[in-house]
């Protein structure tokens, strides 16, 4: 009968044992295991059940002895087994593609039921917040057209599926398939990753942009070469090339970092909108590439998890960046469109946004009832306004004009300035005699002004105004302007020859 608890792996080439390693429950031990097939002896003593299973990721097979029934696979992200109480000892076979230092668990059944319910809860939320992330942002892109927001998404989609083929999760729900395990395949999402991330990083700062060459001949290329590499390196040979790549495309991938770091840094400082987001984010992420590379063989859990954790803030804190990018160039949308219909003199709408707004209320007055009416107005003589006291008072008499208009109308009659000194107002009203009173309010304002400018003289001015009214709706904008237009010079005339008559009788 077994007193204690005892494990050890005993490493057989060519039916010798090179080396042995002596167990120790609960604390990880390394094996030194040559790429390729690996014949190894696992003999034990145990009181009670217990879990054995290896951390690394370049394990491609784990192959047991036939005398093995007694020994069960356990569903986990890295090859784990449940040891059955006793002594027994068993053979079993490893494949891994590099020669490398294993790192072999073996834990007490409630220790490692914690610690792999602690790890694969606190995956399953990274995914979780990445595939929210992914899928939020995608299609705020869509909806806005604009392909920054897609490429954030494919950053974020190719990093967490790196992450999800180094941690192991995907052997939970699909065991047996060594090849999810395998270094080639996340190599390939980590060079994705590279590449994406660069893109992503480029449009959303716009350093292609402000500086073309450095991106165009340094950034891109280089985050494309990453990507060759880590397409190649599968392919080689596991030996001093192959390492060497594996070098050399871990200190490319930093390099590139480190100028987009710099880069950013630079906008930072000359205040250019989100770039101090963006710096902080990537200097986190540098933070945590260096603690990756610095100590590789260190911890490699710890090492992981700080990528991770530093993944997921630098993610979020780019949605925050990318929604941010949305709202500057919804507003700066939004501000161009209003610019483009806006008299920038008289602040009210020019004669391309009157068309649209006036066109609209003539559609609703199509389908509704009550009485559109269109009011035109034409300052009178303004050209003797601007030779008698200069084109700067007349300007200024324009905006005080368009003031004292836009103060007699309601909220959503449309007041717009159609040439140089024409205004127009249309608007919908229940009744006919609503729509009198505005234009009697308008005539008796703008029948005999007296405008003070400051630092000149006063400006005497009067205005000529036109009334056309529809109960059944025009059939165009431009019909309805033909009339009021005629209806104003009727009064412009009326005015003149009233004014001659008053001369006459002089
Ligand atoms: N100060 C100023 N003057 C403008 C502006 N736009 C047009 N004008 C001037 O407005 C004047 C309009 O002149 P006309 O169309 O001959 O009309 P009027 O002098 O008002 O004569 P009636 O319409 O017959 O009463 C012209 O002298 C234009 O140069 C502007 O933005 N600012």
């Amino acid at each position: 009968a077994t007193t204690n608890n005892a494990c050890k792996i005993e490493l057989i080439v060519n039916g010798q044992v090179t080396a042995t390693e002596q167990l120790t429950l609960n604390v990880d031990s390394q094996q030194l295991m040559p790429s390729g097939s690996n014949k190894l002896k696992l003999t034990c003593s145990l009181i009670e059940q217990s879990v054995f299973g290896f951390n690394k990721d370049e394990i491609l097979d784990v192959i047991w002895d036939k005398n093995s029934s007694n020994i069960l696979q356990l569903p986990a992200s890295h090859p784990s087994y449940l040891l059955p109480s006793g002594n027994f000892s068993v053979l079993f076979t490893i494949d891994t593609h590099t020669k490398s230092m294993q790192q072999i668990y073996w834990q007490d059944v409630a220790i490692y039921l914690n610690d792999s319910l602690v790890n694969n809860t606190t995956m399953g939320a990274f995914y979780g917040l990445c595939l929210t992330l992914i899928l939020y942002v995608f299609f705020m892109g869509r909806t806005l057209n604009d392909n920054r927001f897609q490429l954030y998404s494919v950053y974020v989609f190719c990093a967490a599926t790196f992450f999800l083929l180094q941690e192991g999760q995907l052997n939970i729900v699909l065991p047996n398939h060594s090849f999810l395990l395998s270094h080639q395949l996340y190599l390939i999402f980590a060079g994705l990753t590279v590449f994406s991330a660069t893109v992503f990083i480029v449009r959303l700062t716009d350093l292609h942009l402000t500086w073309p060459k450095t991106s165009h001949y340094f950034l891109t290329p280089s985050a494309a070469l990453a990507l060759a590499f880590s397409v190649i390196i599968p392919f080689l040979e596991h030996n001093a090339i192959g390492s060497f790549f594996s070098q050399l495309m871990a200190w490319l991938t930093l390099l590139i970092m480190l100028v987009i770091l710099l880069l950013i840094a630079i906008q930072s400082f000359r205040k250019v909108a989100i770039a101090r987001l963006v710096f902080l984010s990537l200097l986190l992420m540098v933070a945590a590439m260096v603690f990756r590379i610095a100590f590789h063989d260190f911890n490699p859990f710890l090492t992981r998890y700080a990528l991770i954790i530093a993944f997921a803030i630098e993610a979020f804190i780019f949605a925050i960046a990318v929604s941010s990018r949305v709202k500057n160039i919804n507003l700066q949308k939004i501000k161009a469109e209003k610019d483009a219909n806006t008299d920038a003199l008289c602040k009210v709408y020019n004669r391309r946004g009157w068309d649209v707004k006036a066109n609209a209320l003539l559609t609703q007055h199509k389908q509704g009832a009550g009485i559109l009416s269109l009011l035109y107005i034409d300052i009178n003589d303004f050209k003797i306004i601007n030779d008698t006291h200069g084109h700067d008072s007349g300007d200024k008499a324009l905006i005080i004009i368009s003031k004292i208009i836009k103060k007699q109308v309601r909220e959503n009659d449309i007041v717009g300035r159609i040439g140089g000194d024409e205004f127009v107002i249309v608007g919908l009203f229940e009744n006919e005699k609503q729509a009198n009173n505005l234009a009697h309010r308008i005539k008796t304002r703008l029948s005999s002004l007296t405008l003070r400018i400051q630092g000149a003289a006063d400006i005497s001015a009067s205005a000529s105004v036109g009334q056309v009214k529809f109960s059944t709706s025009p059939a165009s904008v431009t019909a309805m302007l033909d009339l009021a237009d005629k209806s104003m010079y009727q009064a412009k005339r009326e005015k003149k020859n009233e004014r001659q008559g008053n001369l006459q009788i002089d």
